[in-house]
Parts: structure tokens; sequence; C-alpha cells
């Protein structure tokens, strides 16, 4: 495993048990600081547990999560969040009954919105702006997503964890995530992405991490892996191939 300069996060020897599966198996991750980092692999492979972990919604059994220079291993979910890291989970959790100003309202938890965050924010997901006073449950699938992602990035957030946000949404609003993950990343938020969809990460990611059987496999930068098509054949295999 190479070695980041700056990692934000850092896995080491991770174990999760989920009852009696042993689902993270030693995982070693580095999520360098200021860049977008893709964890690719199989379903079924251990990306949305690995995240959970992150978030202490599944307790690591056993190795080292640290973020900005602090072991979290066994911090509570709200003290993880409050330290500065957003989750987006793969189920668009959105407030279906309420407007969208609200959804984004109860995700501002330092205070009132901040306007010019959100004039920031509806630059890159407009539709936000056309449905602010629309309960959130009206929106389509993409919007939806727009709505999570603007819950996640209401606040500055040194890290955001996002599970599949392209599952099922048109090729149209992808050209969207891409874009505001750009603005994410360039508003000095760091980014662990959680994708199958290669085509979609090749286009954002710095560095990847390919998952399979609850360990990384492999580490690299996007850019070798996106000129390279043996090893993504090798490593993504018919997830790859799915894709395109
Ligand atoms: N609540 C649970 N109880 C038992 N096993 C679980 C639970 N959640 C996940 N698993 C198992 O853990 C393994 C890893 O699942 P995980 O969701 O982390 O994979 P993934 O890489 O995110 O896959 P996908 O792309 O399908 O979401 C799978 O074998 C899954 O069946």
């Amino acid at each position: 495993m190479r070695e980041a300069p700056d990692s934000l996060l850092s896995l080491s020897g991770v174990h999760t048990h989920i009852g009696e599966y042993h689902i993270l198996q030693g995982v070693d991750l580095e999520v360098p600081r200021g860049g977008i980092t893709v964890l690719l692999g199989r379903n079924g492979a251990g990306k949305t547990t690995t995240l959970r972990t992150i978030m202490g919604l599944w307790k690591a059994s056993q190795g080292r999560v640290v973020f900005a220079g602090q072991d979290i291993a066994g911090k509570a979910t709200p003290d993880i969040a409050r330290r500065g890291i957003a989750y987006v989970p793969e189920s668009m959790a959105v407030f279906s009954d309420l407007t969208v100003r609200e959804n984004l309202h109860l995700a501002a938890i330092s205070g009132p919105m901040d306007t010019a965050r959100l004039e920031w924010i509806f630059g890159f997901f407009p539709a936000l702006k056309k449905f602010w006073n629309y309960p959130a449950g009206n929106l389509s699938g993409g919007q939806k997503q727009m709505v999570a992602i603007a819950r996640a990035i209401v606040e500055q957030r040194q890290l955001l964890l996002v599970d599949e946000p392209t599952k099922g949404l048109a090729p149209a609003i992808v050209q969207n995530l891409i874009e505001a993950f750009r603005q994410v990343k360039e508003n000095s938020t760091t980014i662990l992405l959680v994708e199958q969809n290669f085509n979609f990460v090749r286009q954002l990611g710095d560095t990847v991490a390919v998952m399979d059987d609850g360990r990384i496999v492999h580490t690299g930068t996007m850019a070798e892996l996106a000129a390279d098509d043996a090893l993504q054949q090798r490593l993504l295999g018919l997830s790859l191939a799915a894709h395109q």
C-alpha cells in the first residue's frame, strides 16, 4: 500500500462484524486531504459497510479509524458528525413531507442557513431553487439526490462520504453531480465516493481504492486506472462492463 503524504482519513486494519458475519477483514485505506477518493468494488464487497464504520453506524471490532489526527473508532455517530464528516447514504435520506427549504434548514445544525452558501449550491443544483417551497417527496429521484447532497454540504464539512449517488439516475443528472462534486472539492471539502459507475468516477476521482471480500485489493491514482484497460478488467471485471 502506498503512503499518502497527507491523509485526512486513514483506516488501518479495520475489522467490522455484523452479527455473526465478519464483513470488513482488515481494511487499510488512506483518503488524501483535499481530493476525491473513489471506492470501487463489486456488489457485497463491503463499500457501504466501510462508510457506515467510518460514521460509527457499525462499530469496528478491531483497527483504527483516524480522522484529522484523532482516532474516532468507537465514538458515537453524532460526535463523529460534529467533527466534520457528512454522510449521504445510498437511500437518499430526505424528509418527503417537508419542503426543500425545510430539509436544508434542519440540516443546518449550527445556526441559520448561510445565504451565500445557498446561492453557491443553487449554482450547481438549480432545481433546488425552483422547488424551494415544494415537498421533497414530490421531486424526481435525481432532484431528491440533490436535496440529500445539499443537506450534507449546507454547512462547511471537512469530509463528505457519498454512497452510490448515480444509482438509477439519468445521464443529465449525472453531469450535474459531476459539476457539484467538483465544486465541493474546490471549496476545500475532501470526498470519499463509493460508486459502481466507472464512467462517472473516472471523470472525478483523484485516487482510487478497490475492495473485494472486505479488504482493499488495489490503491492508486484514478489517472493510472483510467488509462489501463487491462487493470480495469482485472480489478473491476463485469461491474465495469455493465456500465459501458
Ligand atoms: N445488516 C446486515 N446483516 C448481515 N449482513 C449484512 C448486512 N449489511 C450488509 N451485509 C453483508 O455485508 C457484505 C457487504 O455489504 P456492503 O453493503 O458493505 O457491500 P457493498 O460493497 O456496499 O455492496 P453494494 O454495492 O451491493 O451496496 C455483504 O455480503 C452483505 O450481504
